[in-house]
């Protein structure tokens, strides 16, 4: 064994010295069919800004149709799946995430939920049968973002809004700027070997969207960071689904939900597949605190764009905490 003295170890942007951590048990479960879910999930919002979801009307059918389309994409030639790189910012990528040097044990497509950018720009990536797989995205984006606007509609009850679609319109506006995700995290064996180090599959950040719907097979790596700053271990469950609050709906609510740290290490023997969609707003749409949540409160943030908050986000580096610039400076 070649021993690589622990200092140099963290050259390499992969590797990371973490605490081991255990499965949590906490994570608040929410059960779609229930009404009176939506106190728990304002909660869960609050505390975590994450949290599980059960019964959710997705039919299973589209989950593993999309995951089989998306092993089948993930195991073709190198040169094949680079036909659809580099990922500016909607293609293949393998290892470098976004434009400023974050690097991560991940291959992805990033896509467009607009239908007509899929077919045209990433055709090559579809296969020998692209229509079987452009119906198993759209099946599973469609039911997705369903299930998602449920889930907005019920926080805004929750929130005791008066408009319950106060957030849902956003992602249902047909020019909502919302974004789909195939990760694959290969198994990385190396890991044995570095004990008490860990090789990073996907780097700490927040998404800057206003919901994200992920989805993963039933591989751990998956973790979130608690309001102490320790981080947590999720266990993973293909059949639910787990939703981040994003940085825009932290906004939104005056940052009474939190949007989400969370990262995701690689595993030593199995591959991780995942899927996310990131629900975000029209790209002329002004993102602000809603006054009914703001009674007697002053607004945290200044108003901006979603445009203008996107344009910044893309310019920063993955764990930078994004929001920070946003913030309104208040005298005290
Ligand atoms: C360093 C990066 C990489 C970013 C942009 C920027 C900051 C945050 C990343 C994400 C996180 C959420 C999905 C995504 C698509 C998004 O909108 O923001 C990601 C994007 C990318 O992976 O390209
Ligand atoms: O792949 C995962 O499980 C999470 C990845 C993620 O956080 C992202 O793509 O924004
Ligand atoms: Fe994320």
């Amino acid at each position: 064994m070649v021993l690589v003295p622990k200092p140099a170890l963290q050259q390499f942007s992969f590797i990371r010295n973490i605490k081991p951590t255990t499965f949590f048990s906490g994570i608040p479960l929410i059960d779609l069919s229930k009404p009176d879910s939506k106190h728990l999930l304002v909660k869960a919002c609050e505390e975590f800004g994450f949290f599980k979801v059960v019964n959710h009307g997705v039919p299973l059918e589209f989950i593993s149709k999309l995951e089989s389309e998306a092993v089948k994409f993930f195991s073709l030639p190198l040169s094949e799946k680079e036909k659809a790189s580099p990922p500016n910012p909607f293609g293949y990528g393998k290892k470098s995430i976004g434009q400023n040097g974050d690097v991560g044990w991940v291959e992805y497509l990033l896509l467009t939920t607009n239908q007509e950018s899929i077919s045209q720009r990433l055709s090559s990536v579809f296969g020998d049968n692209p229509e079987k797989f452009r119906r198993a995205l759209n099946d599973y984006v469609s039911a997705v973002k369903k299930m998602a606007c449920e889930i907005l509609e019920m926080m805004a009850d929750g929130l005791k809004l008066q408009q319950r679609n106060v957030f849902s319109k956003l992602l249902m506006d047909e020019q909502s700027d919302s974004v789909f995700r195939l990760n694959h995290y290969p198994p990385c064996p190396e890991i044995q070997a570095l004990k008490d180090h860990n090789i990073i599959g996907f780097g700490e950040h927040t998404d800057p969207q206003i919901i994200s719907v992920l989805r993963s097979n039933n591989t751990s790596g998956l973790q979130i960071s608690l309001n102490d700053g320790s981080w947590i271990s999720v266990p993973p469950d293909p059949s639910s689904f787990f939703i981040n609050v994003g940085d825009s709906l932290q906004v939104m609510t005056n940052g009474r939900f939190k949007s989400v740290r969370h990262r995701v290490l690689a595993n030593s023997i199995k591959a991780r597949v995942s899927m996310i969609y990131f629900g975000g707003p029209p790209l002329k749409e002004k993102i602000a605190p809603l006054p009914s949540l703001m009674e007697g409160e002053e607004s945290l943030y200044r108003e901006f764009t979603w445009f203008e908050y996107k344009r910044s986000a893309y310019s920063s580096r993955l764990a930078d905490n994004r929001l920070v610039l946003f913030e309104r400076i208040t005298a005290s």
